[in-house]
């Protein structure tokens, strides 16, 4: 589980400061997918970096499984699979090279590292391509193997940062189709999007973020119901509009 409160991030330069993240708040249960969605510059990516221990809040705190990020960032880092949009492989490897690599990074043995490294190049449609090198890999295959890498060990918290961006259909609907395998397997998982039609498909709950707060937290029905819309797209607009106009 986790649970987000009232975090805060300033990001000072000496020419400026930018108020990222202005006290966000919200929870993500096991067997749940949670969605934070909001327009460029919102403040997804720091939530989740804070969340990943990529960065650390200016104030307030994220728990994971009871976990405090502040405190204890190694052991966050054990606890989640993290996906960044730089998450980096090395061209001159291959897939399977790749998840060997990182397997042994997270301390797995050769005999995990081979049977997770099998369930994740058939779940995502790489198997044939698992001999190849990372170089003659499509953006697609880079990512689906971006999230094998994430993940090799198995982790029960999963942070993905735009985890469709960039993709065709039929990859998105694989990467859509195995979060929500991982969902079903009581994984906790968080995403970061801006497209409304993976947030319709996959998220069975979404924060609206928008200039660093959480101006909307509820299930996509509840959010329909609340601002009378048929499409998730209606309550954005409604809702960023109606910021705006503050
Ligand atoms: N390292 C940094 N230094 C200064 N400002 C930053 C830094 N990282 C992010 N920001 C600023 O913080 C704000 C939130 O950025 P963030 O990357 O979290 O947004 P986002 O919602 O992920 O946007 P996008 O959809 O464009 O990726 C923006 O104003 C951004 O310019």
């Amino acid at each position: 589980m986790i649970e987000v409160r009232d975090l805060r991030k300033v990001f000072k330069s000496k020419r400026k400061k930018v108020e990222a993240l202005k006290g966000i708040s919200f929870d993500a249960h096991p067997g749940e997918i949670f969605g934070l969605l909001g327009p460029n510059g919102a403040g997804k990516t720091t939530t989740l970096r804070i969340l990943s221990t990529m960065l650390t809040p200016t104030d307030g705190d994220a728990r994971i499984d009871g976990v405090s990020v502040k405190d204890n960032p190694m052991e966050i880092r054990r606890k989640i699979g993290f996906l960044s949009t730089e998450t980096g492989l090395y061209d001159k490897l291959t897939g399977e090279e790749t998840l060997k690599f990182f397997g042994k990074l997270s301390g797995l043995e050769e005999k995990e590292i081979k049977e997770r490294s099998d369930f994740l190049f058939s779940s995502l449609g790489l198997e044939k391509d698992r001999k190849r090198l990372v170089g003659e890999y499509s953006t697609g295959m880079k990512q689906k193997l971006s999230i094998a890498r994430a993940l090799i060990h198995n982790p029960e918290i999963i942070i993905f940062d735009e985890p469709t961006n960039g993709l065709d259909i039929l990859t998105t609907k694989t990467v859509v189709d195995f979060l929500l395998d991982m969902k079903l397997k009581g994984k906790t998982v968080v995403i970061s999007t801006h497209i409304l039609d993976v947030v319709e498909k996959l998220c069975d709950r979404v924060a609206i973020i928008h200039r660093g707060k959480i101006v909307a937290n509820n299930t996509i029905t509840e959010l329909k119901n609340e601002y009378n819309a048929k499409t998730i797209e209606e309550v954005f607009f409604s809702l960023v509009n109606f910021e705006g106009e503050k």
